[in-house]
């Protein structure tokens, strides 16, 4: 019978759960079919009351508790980190992955860690125990995934003993009267004890072999002899065989033997996994209590069991079935259908009345493996319980002793029950809204980091991008500069070698010019050695002939006279004194073959003129230098007066107007050598050319003045720097001769200067056109510097100091 509202006011726990001592009450006040829900000893206050509690409604009848039983591995040196967590009501664990956590509220939750078999025990399984004893049905189930526990659980382990021997020595109280007799309880005295397997979808008596049948005293065991199969007839095993007896301990014995039979596999999962599920029942005839252990099969699917061939996986497959109609059933009940799928499989049909008796109740055990690896499987054995455990006992199930007001409060229980899950929901999901939330701040703060960590990160790689750019155009622009460099260097080298080559080329030329004068001067020198030998045999002929006089030929004369004294292979000048002895008739004549020596001489044509005298030129590089050798006798017969040495040197060319050269003037500028301008200088060149002008235009008067010439050779001679020399004698000529210095004092007075390399003549109407030769690039310094003028007046020693008169 259903309790009254009255009976069961007392307000259940967030789990529905009537506090114990409500409990205890209950059970003294109501029928033996009244309902009621098993209670845990935990005294912890609900964290999750109904907030708004139906003040009409029932408690809500939960025939499913779960709780839940973590793991340990003890054997193990590397623990795994564990991912769950139980909270610290007791009452919930969570389950943390890599992308959060979450929280499964059960009826209770322990780790085999902090609570052994014995304290899990007491905790969860002995207030059922104590209601069995008291003539409650009470079915306890271990659930979970292969490996996680539950065979250990149940059976426990040579160390300590498992639910199975645990509850039956609690109901026949065996060995313990003391402490029975110190709580107040009562023993059963007896119990009769059924151990059935169910594999393969068949239900098979542990206790039985094929060799009989029925009951069989205590201690019967056939080891090897066959499993006995069984049928499902109502919600029972037909025919079951069962052990009975007081002794706790006999009895486990046998439990322990049998179990043994069970079909075991090793499996990718368990080495000893059991491939069965494992039914106990342990009826208690005297009160009418009964409990049934359920040790299930793992939950695991094929591939995890690392099955294989067709045999293996229908095994699994069929393993799999009685947990599958396990769930359904447990869905079809919360969700109050009304039908429920019991007939699924053979687990389900004995396990019907777990369900549906109204003294039944369920405590399911979750087990779970701490083990990372197993995380899937553990979240889906956890959601499992949680549904179970929202069970509310529907209309569908029949109630014994049912009366017209049963089903109102049943339904108002059920109604309520749902009310109260609903809010629990509500609870939940505002929870994980308010988490949703914060997660999604500090989500949005994490972005904002990594924004300005991005902007940051971006800035910097702007700047190194830039320095970068920097340094790259340094070195572009650096390379560019080498280059322009090697470009330039290659240029200049390129120049300075085009200007060595035209230099050589030059020097070439004037070498060859050079050479060309030397031959020209070997050939005057052959004529003059010619015209020398001529001349002897001239006179010797005139002699003979007397026909000819010298006053009648005074150049004649002049020539024998000059080379008859000549010692053989010595170079003399030109005596310009004898032009002194000759005659003013034939001074036409006589100036006319020296024109044509000349000529012949230099091979240029020598132009006459009255008065200004085309001078066969050299080119500024060459110049004719005054140099008289002559006797000392001839030179004290003309020269009267003797000039002193001097050295005259001009620091700077003297302008057009001043060509009239001083000599006194000229002299005083002398006063020095070390006011002596270098012969190198321009204007002593030009100077230099101008002397030779003034000198070949005045060759009469030049001739006149051979006595300062004279001296001045004499002078030339002292010197000991033959250059130098040269110049002071070419500028004393040039200064003494002051009048003759008057060839060019006109400025229309032209002087042609030939070129000896070409032989052009080049036309001076003044100072200023020679000024303008220099500039037209004549190359009269730098040839003049190449040329060795010393060598060559050396070799032209007739040449440097030609009069004519
Ligand atoms: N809490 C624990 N402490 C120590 N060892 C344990 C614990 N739980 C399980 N084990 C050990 O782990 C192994 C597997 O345990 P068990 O056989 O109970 O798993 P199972 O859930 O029954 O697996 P299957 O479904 O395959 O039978 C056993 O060797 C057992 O001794």
């Amino acid at each position: 019978m259903a309790p009254t509202p009255s009976s069961s006011s007392a307000k259940p726990n967030q789990f529905g759960f009537t506090p114990k001592s409500n409990q205890t009450h209950i059970r003294t006040t109501t029928t033996p079919q009244s309902k009621h829900r098993l209670n845990f000893t935990s005294t912890k206050p609900s964290p999750n009351p109904n907030p708004n509690p139906n003040p009409n409604s029932v408690p809500a009848d939960h025939p499913v508790e779960v709780v839940g039983r973590i793991r340990d591995y003890p054997d193990r040196k590397d623990k795994p980190v564990s991912a769950l967590q139980v909270n610290p009501d007791g009452r919930s664990v969570r389950v943390r992955t890599d992308i959060g956590y979450r929280d499964f509220t059960l009826d209770g939750v322990a780790s085999s860690e902090d609570q052994d078999l014995d304290e899990f025990y007491k905790n969860f399984v002995q207030s059922r125990i104590n209601g069995v004893k008291m003539g409650d049905k009470c079915t306890v189930m271990m659930y979970g995934p292969t490996g996680s526990g539950k065979s250990y659980t149940m059976f426990g382990s040579a160390k300590q003993q498992g639910i199975v021997y645990k509850s039956l020595r609690d109901i026949l109280r065996n060995g313990d009267e003391e402490e029975e007799e110190e709580v107040g309880e009562r023993k059963a005295g007896f119990v009769q004890v059924t151990v059935l397997e169910i594999y393969n979808e068949e239900i098979y008596d542990l206790l039985s072999t094929n060799s009989g049948n029925g009951g069989f005293s205590i201690g019967w065991s056939k080891a090897n002899a066959s499993k006995v199969k069984l049928e499902v007839m109502g919600k029972k095993a037909k025919n079951a065989t069962f052990i009975s007896g007081t002794e706790a301990g006999k009895i486990s014995k046998e439990i322990q033997k049998v179990e043994k039979r069970r079909i075991i596999k090793s499996t990718s999962c368990n080495e000893r996994s059991s491939r069965s599920h494992c039914m106990i029942i342990l009826d208690v005839p005297t009160v009418g209590g009964r409990l049934m252990l359920v040790d299930m099969a793992g939950s695991e699917n094929i591939e995890q069991a690392g099955q294989t061939g067709f045999e293996a996986k229908m095994q699994t497959a069929k393993i799999n079935q009685g947990n599958t109609a396990l769930k359904r059933v447990v869905e079809s009940i919360a969700n109050g259908d009304s039908h429920v799928p019991f007939r699924d499989s053979k687990l389900t049909m004995l396990l019907q009345d777990s369900f549906e008796d109204d003294k039944s109740k369920i405590l399911m055990i979750l087990c779970a493996s701490p083990d990372p690896k197993e995380m899937h499987k553990t979240i889906s054995t956890l959601e499992y319980g949680a549904k179970a455990k929202c069970i509310v006992r529907g209309p569908h199930t029949p109630i014994k002793g049912d009366d017209s007001s049963s089903s109102d409060v049943m339904l108002g229980s059920r109604i309520a029950a749902m009310d109260q899950f609903i809010s629990k929901l509500q609870m939940e999901n505002k929870i994980r809204e308010k988490e949703k939330n914060e997660a999604h701040k500090q989500l949005q703060k994490k972005e904002e980091e990594i924004a300005s960590l991005r902007a940051k990160l971006a800035e910097a790689e702007g700047k190194k991008s830039e320095e970068e750019i920097n340094v790259k155009v340094n070195d572009m622009l650096k390379r560019e500069l080498e280059k322009k460099i090697e470009e330039c260097q290659k240029m200049a080298d390129r120049v300075v070698e085009m200007e060595r080559k035209k230099m050589e080329q030059k020097i070439i030329q004037q070498q060859e010019e050079l050479e060309t004068l030397r031959r020209r001067l070997e050939e005057i020198e052959s004529e003059l050695t010619r015209s020398r030998e001529g001349k002897q045999n001239e006179n010797e002929s005139r002699n003979l002939s007397s026909s000819f006089s010298l006053e009648g030929n005074g150049f004649a004369k002049k020539l024998i006279d000059m080379y008859a004294d000549e010692d053989p292979g010595m170079e003399k000048s030109m005596d310009l004194d004898k032009s002194l002895d000759m005659e003013i008739g034939s001074k036409r004549e006589y100036q006319k073959a020296a024109n044509n020596s000349i000529q012949a001489i230099l091979g240029y044509p020598y132009i006459e003129n009255d008065e200004d005298v085309y001078v066969p030129g050299s080119t500024g590089k060459s110049y004719l230098s005054t140099v008289f050798e002559e006797d000392e006798e001839e030179v004290e017969e003309v020269q009267k007066d003797v000039i002193e040495e001097k050295m005259v040197c001009v620091t700077n060319p003297p302008p057009v107007s001043a060509f009239n050269l001083d000599i006194d003037s000229l002299s005083t500028a002398a006063g020095s050598e070390s006011e002596c301008v270098d012969p190198d200088t321009a204007s002593s060149r030009q100077l230099r050319i101008q002397n030779i002008f003034t000198l070949c235009g005045n060759y009469r008067e030049l001739s006149q003045q051979h006595t300062a010439l004279t001296a001045t050779n004499k002078s030339s001679e002292n010197c000991s720097d033959s250059k130098e020399t040269k110049q002071k004698t070419m500028n004393q000529v040039v200064c003494d001769s002051k009048e003759n210095c008057s060839p060019l004092r006109n400025s229309n007075d032209v002087v042609e200067v030939a070129d000896l390399s070409g032989g052009n003549k080049l036309p001076f109407t003044s100072l200023e056109n020679k000024v303008a030769m220099e500039n037209n690039k004549l190359p009269l310094t730098s040839l003049e510097n190449k040329l060795p003028f010393t060598s060559l007046e050396n070799k032209l020693p007739s040449l440097s100091a030609v009069s004519f008169d």
